[in-house]
């Protein structure tokens, strides 16, 4: 991301933020509410266009990609509310999901899909409807069927938002045992989760960059403190 920023009418949502995830990284994002952080994730999936700055995916500019030809290109995401089909059963889900462009199943398919239902701990699960499943349940689907795109860079948009003290133990070791060649950029306010997950962690206040750092570093930043305070760092 290169000067990145957005505007809604008069507001700035997010203002010259310049960001660079190197392959396979565990990158969190966190700031305080209206920080610009759902903005970021949006504007590097592509539903939302950004009204300055430049987002490059592998070498190449896709700020003018919508949301689907990134998603082909390897950026897979899953979103606050688990976006999930609540009529099909979650094995179902996970097939859709790894389809061809032209909706034909890859071959072995079937069998990766129920892979990735285990990988998530749904297997006990996978002719359930999505719909009967818990809230839990469905961001473990919903993390299933982002990875059944084959995805090179990982959206995570509050994940643990939500749950329960022991499926947020849960996530994090879902989020643990994701395959090393994924980037991953987690949006996420619980804390404990961000500090065991990252190698890396980004600041965000007002819509501008405070302090990219190692997980030591921010938790002993004062500019971090001061931003988790509501006060302008
Ligand atoms: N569609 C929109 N129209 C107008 N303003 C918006 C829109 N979406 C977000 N905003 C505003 O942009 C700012 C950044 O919002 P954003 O949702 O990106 O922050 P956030 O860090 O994700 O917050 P939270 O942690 O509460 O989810 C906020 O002031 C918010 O009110």
């Amino acid at each position: 991301m290169h000067g990145l920023g957005r505007r809604y009418g008069d507001l700035t949502a997010l203002d010259d933020v310049s960001l660079r995830l190197e392959p396979g990284e565990r990158r969190a994002l966190i700031g305080p509410n209206g920080a610009g952080k759902s903005t970021l994730l949006n504007l590097v999936a592509g539903g939302l266009r950004p009204t300055a700055g430049k987002i490059h995916f592998g070498g190449r500019d896709v700020t003018s990609l919508g949301a689907a030809r990134r998603a082909r290109l390897g950026v897979g995401r899953t979103h606050q509310h688990p976006a999930v089909w609540s009529s099909l059963s979650a094995l179902d889900n996970v097939l859709v999901a790894g389809r061809r462009p032209w909706g034909r199943l890859r071959p072995g398919g079937r069998d990766r899909a129920r892979e990735l239902l285990a990988s998530v701990g749904l297997d006990a699960v996978a002719g359930t409807h999505a719909g009967a499943l818990s809230h839990g349940q469905r961001r473990q689907l919903e993390l299933a069927v982002a990875l059944a795109g084959e995805p090179r860079l990982l959206l995570l948009d509050e994940p643990a938002a939500g749950l329960a003290p022991p499926e947020v133990e849960l996530l994090a070791g879902l989020l643990a045992a994701l395959p090393g060649t994924v980037a991953i950029l987690l949006v996420e306010h619980h804390l404990d989760l961000v500090y065991g997950f990252a190698d890396r962690v980004t600041v965000l206040h007002s819509g501008r960059h405070v302090h990219t750092g190692t997980v030591p570093e921010i938790r002993a930043s004062p500019e971090v403190a001061a931003a988790y305070a509501g006060v302008a760092p």
